[in-house]
């Protein structure tokens, strides 16, 4: 994971932007008895494939051609969801950087036997690598946040990116020093 772009590769010509809102996307899946854990509700795993997938979609849609997963921070479950619910996972690009981009997820769910709107019941966020047909990360267009909502995701994406890139110094250097007192773990 770098932390800065190569002299190289920042003097590359700029990609033009993208505005948010050219590859927010919603993915609609009903819940059915395949779905469920041992205790009858929905599997939070099943839940976490419909966030990748959306936001695999928006990150490709964003970079234009194919994008891995490379974290999923922050998954949290408000709700269990049912058999019968019909779930919508919305995903939108908070945040990009050189060749990865923080994709954000809302979950939401209908209860099929209620006519109440449907509510939140989970959300996420993940960073995708836009990659080239080797695997190799590619620079990615710049998003262009339009709303006040856009901007307020945008500088919160800022946030975590900075706490990820700290905590994952911070342990390398715990390790790395741990090693050099002679610890093997
Ligand atoms: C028109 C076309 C439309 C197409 C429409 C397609 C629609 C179709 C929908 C299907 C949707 C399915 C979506 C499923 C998606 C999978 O299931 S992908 C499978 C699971 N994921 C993988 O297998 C990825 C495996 N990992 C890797 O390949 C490499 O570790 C990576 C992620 C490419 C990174 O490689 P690396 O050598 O570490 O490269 P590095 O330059 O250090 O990092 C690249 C960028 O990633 C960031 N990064 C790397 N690791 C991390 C990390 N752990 N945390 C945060 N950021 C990280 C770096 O900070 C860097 O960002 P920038 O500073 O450049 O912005």
């Amino acid at each position: 994971m770098t932390d800065q772009a190569t002299t190289a590769e920042s003097d590359a010509p700029e990609i033009p932007g993208k505005p948010t809102s050219a590859s927010r996307t919603t993915l609609s899946h009903i819940m059915t008895h395949n779905d469920t854990n041992l205790l009858g509700t929905v599997h939070g795993g099943v839940i976490m494939k419909l966030v990748d997938d959306a936001a695999g979609a928006v990150a490709g849609r964003h970079s234009g051609g194919p994008a891995v997963t490379a974290s999923m921070d922050e998954m949290v479950f408000l709700e269990p969801v049912r058999v019968g619910d019909l779930v919508h996972v919305k995903a939108q690009v908070n945040w990009t950087g050189r060749t990865s981009m923080e994709v954000g997820v809302r979950v939401l769910a209908e209860r099929w036997n209620e006519s109440a709107p449907a509510t939140q019941v989970g959300s996420a966020y993940l960073v995708f690598a836009a990659v080239d047909a080797d695997g190799r990360p590619r620079r990615v267009p710049p998003v262009q946040p339009e709303t006040e909502r856009d901007e307020r995701r945008y500088q919160e994406a800022q946030i975590r990116r900075t706490h990820r890139l700290a905590r994952r110094r911070a342990i390398r250097e715990l390790r790395e020093k741990r090693a050099a007192e002679g610890f093997e773990d």
